[in-house]
């Protein structure tokens, strides 16, 4: 597995790191809140679940699952919901937690379908911003690191389905998918 990661981008220490101060903010941001904080499924569980432990005031979590990548490394452009939210957003506040914005079409899509469904407000927190593939509009209020168009792995980021167990964020190799 590790043999296939070109380069490391951000290893365990600097996630921790951004996580912590990331977690600070919205602490102060969110306090007397209670914000209903959504995980999106599968990319950002790793992220969600380090994230939440880091903001210190109630909030409730739910998960939704969106796919537009089946795998590969080239969006299809079309985001289906495969698993939707439990919990009514209704005049909640609404944190989203993404791994990564690409092409923003996935974002962008969830945060027009959440004010739709009439959340107070709907604000995102995102570890990876890759602005430079953008094709929609997003705009992300929190973010970890801003990184290069490459494509990443590791730290719930996957390649059809494989290295999201990597501890680390780091850029494949692309003679993994060049060869496919
Ligand atoms: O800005 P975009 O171009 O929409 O790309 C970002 C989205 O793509 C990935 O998810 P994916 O759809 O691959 O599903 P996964 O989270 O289950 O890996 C990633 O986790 C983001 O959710
Ligand atoms: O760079 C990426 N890596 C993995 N999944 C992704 N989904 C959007 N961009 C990426
Ligand atoms: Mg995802």
């Amino acid at each position: 597995m590790h043999q296939d990661i070109e380069r490391i981008l951000y290893d365990q220490a600097a996630i921790a790191r951004v996580t912590k101060k990331l977690g600070a903010q919205l602490t102060k941001d969110y306090a007397g809140k209670n914000p209903l904080v959504i995980c999106v499924l599968k990319g950002a569980m790793l992220f969600m679940a380090d994230l939440v432990r880091q903001i210190d005031t109630h909030l409730e979590m739910d998960f939704l699952d969106v796919s537009s990548y089946q795998g590969g490394t080239k969006s299809t452009g079309e985001v289906k919901i495969i698993k939707d939210l439990d919990i009514p957003l209704k005049n909640r506040d609404v944190l989203i937690v993404e791994d990564i914005i690409d092409t923003g079409r996935t974002l962008n899509y969830l945060v027009n379908l959440f004010k739709y469904r009439q959340a107070k407000s709907v604000k995102i927190c995102t570890l990876l911003d890759k602005p430079e593939t953008r094709v929609l509009p997003v705009h992300s209020d929190y973010v970890g690191y801003t990184v290069p168009n490459a494509f990443l792995v590791g730290y719930g980021l996957d390649y059809e389905e494989n290295y999201r167990n990597l501890p680390y964020v780091g850029i494949l190799k692309s003679s993994v998918y060049e060869t496919k």
